[in-house]
């Protein structure tokens, strides 16, 4: 009694019985659905707060889709961790890097790192990010005018090929070429096996088993050898540089800043190890590249839809002349208006999850129905609880965004009104939860927008974008990612040269 009498996780509605199997709660579902598609179903009929059964006989889990309540959680990042039982997975993909550190190692981490990410860093990035879009635009030029003028092509294959290229040349000044090194190639071709693994029923299975027993991990199983391969390329480049001392004292790229800043701080706890940056850099690799290539090529796919938006914002890139540098992408209003829509639909990592390591009371922006019918205007949850955050239900919300929610409708952003009230939004970057928020949101949010600005801007000012038959699904392996006709990492497009 004591126990069930300090929590209202079992008070809380759960999704429907019929959604869930003995075996795999309804963790199965929510996996092979659509990203976030169940999770927002769910909370349609639930509300913004309810539980789900977990697979393999784990405890409920809470899915929060309430606003107060995950800035709440997102606040208090010592109480509100992600799993530690995947820390070994994120270890080995990632490195020990600042995605991975939880607790004073990733406050110090952070706080070292943030110099490189600071808004007159990235604005030193611009240039390095127009020219690789400008690559990025005469590549699907060229293949328009090789097929006599329209060509159907994989959006997000180009899309990514150019993000790498980017964050290779501001992480630590080197040059992917176009995807055409054989380190792009290796890269490309273990993310491609990484994404369509992560989509199979065995990817589901390996979650929960390493949920269960963390240290199965160490295992040498195929799945996480590919995941490491990537590291293992990319740890290659990086120590090279790092032993060598090879960074530039003028370098803008993140390695020369991080390396400059530490010869200059005296006590050694206040320095990343050689190790802690390569594998930071292998982090920013990583986590740089395909997230933005995701979320622009829905984002693409949406322009496609919508050609008088499309036209529109030629329009207004073609006005502003043809350097697309740092400050003039700035004053581009629809721009502006179609990357957050962009980002509030189609968000790179569509959801999170997070474990309490204490008992709490969870604020509620709005009081919940439970199960038996009566009100919750807070939520007492104890340690151990699991929470599933799903971004793309919370900007999808009726109740908050209006009946259009789900529509992409770039011109809420500009109408007076057209977005719900800061208070409403309790949360960072322009209300969203694309980026995370409080002390753990996502660190290279700036140079995300950035990119993605001038790379939308570079490509719609020559090229128009059309649909194609293709159903394009979306599903999360292991960021946001386009399947088509069953393979994963593909969005087809049909482009033309703009009039
Ligand atoms: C559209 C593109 C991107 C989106 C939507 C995105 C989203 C996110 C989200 C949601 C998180 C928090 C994950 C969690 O804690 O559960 C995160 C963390 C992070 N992101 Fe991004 N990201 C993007 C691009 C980038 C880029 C370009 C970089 C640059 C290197 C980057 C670096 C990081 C880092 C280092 C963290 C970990 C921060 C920490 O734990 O303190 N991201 N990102």
């Amino acid at each position: 009694h004591g126990r069930r009498s300090r929590t209202d996780v079992h008070r809380l509605a759960s999704a429907p019985a019929g959604d869930a199997s003995w075996l795999w709660g309804h963790e199965l579902r929510a996996f092979e659905g659509a990203a976030c598609e169940m999770y927002t179903r769910w909370a349609g009929a639930c509300g913004r707060v309810f539980r789900i059964k977990g697979a393999l006989f784990h405890s409920d889990i809470i899915v929060a889709a309430d606003h107060a309540a995950v800035a709440h959680i997102f606040q208090n990042v010592d109480d509100y961790v992600k799993s530690p039982a995947f820390r070994p997975p994120v270890a080995n993909v990632l490195g020990e890097g600042v995605v991975w550190a939880e607790g004073d190692d990733h406050k110090k981490q952070r706080r070292l790192l943030a110099p490189a990410f600071s808004p007159d860093t990235v604005k030193g990035m611009a240039d390095d990010i127009s020219e690789c879009s400008e690559m990025l635009e005469s590549r699907l030029a060229n293949e328009v005018l090789a097929h006599g003028g329209g060509a159907t092509v994989n959006i997000i294959e180009h899309a990514s090929t150019c993000t790498l290229d980017i964050i290779g040349r501001v992480a630590f000044g080197h040059d992917f070429g176009a995807g055409q090194t054989t380190e792009a190639r290796a890269i490309r071709a273990s993310w491609a096996a990484h994404v369509n693994s992560g989509l199979t029923f065995g990817a589901f299975l390996a979650m929960l088993i390493i949920r269960a027993c963390p240290h199965v991990f160490l295992l040498p199983l195929p799945a996480i050898r590919a995941g490491g391969r990537i590291r293992e390329i990319v740890t290659h480049l990086s120590t090279r540089l790092v032993r060598r001392g090879v960074f530039s004292d003028r370098g803008r790229d993140i390695l020369s800043i991080l390396m400059r800043a530490d010869r200059l701080r005296g006590a050694k706890d206040e320095r990343l190890s050689p190790q802690q940056i390569v594998d930071n850099i292998n982090t920013f690799m990583m986590v740089g590249h395909e997230t933005t290539a995701g979320s622009l090529a829905f984002t693409l796919l949406e322009l496609a839809r919508r050609p008088d938006v499309q036209a529109r914002l030629r329009a207004e890139v073609r006005a502003s002349g043809r350097e697309l540098a740092h400050d003039d992408v700035q004053r581009l209003a629809l721009l502006d208006a179609v990357v957050r829509e962009g980002l509030r639909l189609h968000p790179a990592a569509p959801q999170t999850e997070r474990v309490a390591l204490k008992d709490d009371v969870i604020p509620l922006s709005m009081p919940v129905r439970t199960a038996d019918g009566s009100m919750l205007a807070a939520l007492r949850i104890r340690a151990g609880q699991v929470f599933h955050i799903p971004f793309t239900t919370m900007h999808v919300n009726p109740d908050v965004w209006g009946a259009r929610a789900a529509e992409f409708d770039p011109d809420r952003w500009l109408v007076p009104g057209g977005v719900p009230p800061p208070a409403a939004l309790p949360h960072g970057w322009s209300g969203l939860v694309t980026f995370c928020d409080g002390p753990r949101n996502c660190l290279g949010y700036r140079l995300a927008i950035l990119e993605f600005k001038i790379i939308l801007a570079s490509l719609v000012r020559s090229l128009e974008f059309h649909e194609t038959e293709a159903r394009v699904s979306t599903r999360i392996s292991p960021t946001l990612q386009p399947v088509t006709d069953g393979q994963g990492g593909v969005l087809p497009l049909y482009v033309t040269l703009a009039a």
